[in-house]
């Protein structure tokens, strides 16, 4: 595991897009498509909106990526909270992407369908051979979370289905999400971490005793690809550096 610490959450999106727009070139000097996994909730706002600026708008080769994504919120696509819709709205419906090559997790058809539909879509894309994405981007929430594996629920043990759709009490809202396994056979993951609310369970995910129930982002193990976690300063900041 790598971790890079930047000064604050602009730094760190400049970091990270200068980071991802460089893996991507490199990836694709030995491959035609990239598939790039995205995020919701509101710390890669940024990253997204510097990617659809110059330089990064005109040197990463958009035509060649494919965009998965790694959890969804079922909520219809024109509510702000869903995670799709953010990521048109800063950064697909600005760059020269294929639309064809855009996989949204659908939120207008019942969750397990959605996650039914998706599995499908996964497995077909990789022609059921070994699922290996290029690269996963993912949050961290201040519970431990990531995708939609949240503290305590039957999900995080999923092993066999690619994706899952679950009701989540808390939020009082279906989820669909990849599984940690799928994330786990990734070709590189990248964790995206700002804010002192999260340095205490930051400190726990990576310094911390494994408990999975607790903190479903320490399951974030990939077998033979790269884990990268970019935190802020804040962050950071209960760690023993
Ligand atoms: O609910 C979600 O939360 C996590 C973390 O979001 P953040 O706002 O704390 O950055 C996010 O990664 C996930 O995609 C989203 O559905």
């Amino acid at each position: 595991m790598e971790l890079h610490i930047a000064k604050d959450p602009a730094q760190l999106s400049e970091n990270v897009a200068a980071w991802i727009s460089n893996y991507i070139q490199e990836v694709l000097q030995d491959q035609e498509k990239f598939t790039f996994v995205l995020s919701g909730g509101s710390t890669p706002k940024q990253l997204y909106s510097l990617l659809a600026k110059p330089p990064y708008a005109e040197i990463i080769p958009w035509e060649k990526i494919h965009f998965f994504w790694g959890d969804e919120r079922a909520v219809p696509f024109e509510d702000e909270r869903n995670n799709a819709r953010m990521a048109f709205d800063v950064l697909l419906d600005k760059v020269p992407v294929i639309p064809e090559n855009i996989h949204v997790m659908r939120t207008d058809i019942g969750p397990e369908q959605s996650a039914a539909e998706y599995e499908q879509i996964l497995r077909k894309y990789f022609k059921d051979e070994e699922l290996t994405f290029d690269l996963v981007l993912l949050g961290m929430g201040d519970d431990g979370h990531t995708l939609s594996l949240f503290p305590g629920m039957p999900v995080v043990h999923e092993e066999e289905a690619w994706v899952k759709a679950f009701f989540l009490p808390a939020q009082d809202m279906y989820r669909i999400t990849l599984t940690a396994p799928v994330v786990n056979d990734a070709a590189c993951v990248l964790f995206l971490t700002t804010g002192a609310n999260k340095a205490l369970t930051l400190k726990s995910v990576i310094e911390g005793t494994f408990d999975a129930d607790k903190f479903p982002s320490q399951l974030i193990r990939p077998q033979d690809g790269e884990l990268h976690w970019f935190v802020d300063e804040a962050a950071a900041s209960a760690m023993e550096l």
